[in-house]
């Protein structure tokens, strides 16, 4: 037997609209998401280990403030707009390890929860968040160790 694989267009628009309806009645709007992506990264580039990081190698800010929102949007409200390589690039930043992570998602939380007081709204983007951090990680450990780095991410903090 063989599944149904026939997703027309129509269907993928139903779920881009019941995706972002979803995220909108928890209050993660696309102005949530602009005002998240700016507090975050005026934290992280305040921060003694990661901003040394991003200070090397962003130079125009507001274009990666921009890049930034989209791929947010892109990730919680299926807009499709975002096109990149997140893994290669974190791959070419030699160093990175799992301390990185932690306080790169210790800022990320915290960010979250001066926005919104909403356990489900946090949960909504944090989740995210932890999800990509820990394959980023387990990503660059199976570049390091081969398939035992798979567990890479287990240790990174929960909201
Ligand atoms: C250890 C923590 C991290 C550091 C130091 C870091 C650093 C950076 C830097 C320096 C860039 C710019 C790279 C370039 O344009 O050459 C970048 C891009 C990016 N980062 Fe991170 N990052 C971290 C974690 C994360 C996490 C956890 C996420 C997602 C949840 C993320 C998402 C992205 C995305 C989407 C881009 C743009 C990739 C592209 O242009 O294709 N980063 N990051």
């Amino acid at each position: 037997m063989t599944a149904n694989v026939n997703v027309s267009r129509a269907d993928v628009l139903d779920a881009r609209a019941a995706k972002l309806a979803h995220a909108e009645s928890l209050g993660v709007t696309e102005q949530f998401v602009s005002q998240l992506v700016d507090e975050f990264y005026g934290r992280i580039r305040e921060d003694d280990l990661l901003g040394p990081i991003f200070a090397e190698r962003i130079s125009e800010w507001p274009a990666h403030l921009e890049r930034m929102k989209s791929f947010w949007r892109s990730v919680l409200f299926n807009s499709g707009e975002f096109a990149g390589n997140p893994m290669s690039k974190h791959i070419e930043i030699t160093g990175l390890e799992e301390h990185h992570f932690t306080r790169w998602l210790d800022h990320f939380y915290a960010t979250l929860r001066t926005l919104s007081n909403q356990p489900e709204s946090i949960r909504l983007v944090a989740d995210r968040a932890r999800a990509i951090a820990d394959s980023l990680l387990t990503g660059i450990a199976i570049g390091k160790t081969g398939i035992s780095g798979s567990t890479a991410g287990r240790n990174l903090p929960h909201v």
